[in-house]
């Protein structure tokens, strides 16, 4: 794999980063990010540390298992999770997570899933060509043990007939993914402004 690569994943990474920040979605050390390389691999952030400001040497390369290429690196403790859409889904190229206000507190609500309906925005979705339309995006139960929330995702995608290219879980944060960094900004930014309209109106 070409370092030029890898070095272009990094630039898109940090400003993705600053761009997260700069809406407040990867509040103190929150979110992760990584974008699809040439050779499979993937190009990460390091575990911890502010996502707006990241360093080149903030990000790092793991394999398709999330086992760092340079042993002693330390990953993002959420790589399973990036990994897993990967895998799932070989047209993604690039990942984001965040925890917005909006994404924490209708995570929150008890339920199973989040139905967004008659937005304009929902246009940035990948077959979705008017408002009428709806995407529904699953909520998962918060676990620390990624493993096992990668298989309970696993699980639910298993058994849906359309899957939306995100989802949440529960009181911590959001996952989008794109087949490139602009792609998947393009979404977490429309999700996110319908997200905070949700619960604006859930509000009154
Ligand atoms: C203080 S945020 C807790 C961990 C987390 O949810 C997150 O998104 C950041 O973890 P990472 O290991 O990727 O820095
Ligand atoms: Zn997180």
């Amino acid at each position: 794999m070409s370092d030029d690569a890898f070095a272009t994943a990094t630039a898109a990474i940090i400003a993705a980063g600053r761009r997260l920040d700069h809406f407040g979605w990867v509040p103190a050390t929150a979110g992760n990010i990584s974008v699809r390389l040439p050779d499979g691999t993937l190009a990460i952030t390091r575990s911890g540390g502010h996502k707006g400001f990241l360093q080149p040497e903030g990000v790092i390369r793991v394999d398709l298992a999330g086992r760092p290429l340079r042993p002693g690196d330390r990953p993002s403790a959420e790589t399973g999770l990036h990994c897993g859409i990967y895998r799932r889904f070989p047209d993604a190229g690039a990942v984001l997570h965040g925890h917005s206000v909006p994404v924490t507190v209708l995570s929150r609500a008890g339920t199973e899933a989040i139905r967004l309906e008659g937005y304009e925005l929902l246009k940035a979705f990948p077959g979705l060509p008017t408002h009428a339309a709806a995407v529904t995006l699953p909520i998962f139960d918060n676990a620390q043990d990624i493993p096992h929330l990668q298989s309970v995702v696993e699980d639910r995608w298993a058994a849906m007939a359309e899957i939306p290219p995100g989802y949440l879980i529960r009181g911590h944060g959001i996952y989008v993914w794109g087949a490139d960094m602009p792609a998947a900004l393009m979404r977490l930014e429309a999700l996110e402004f319908m997200l905070a309209c949700e619960m604006e109106t859930r509000r009154r």
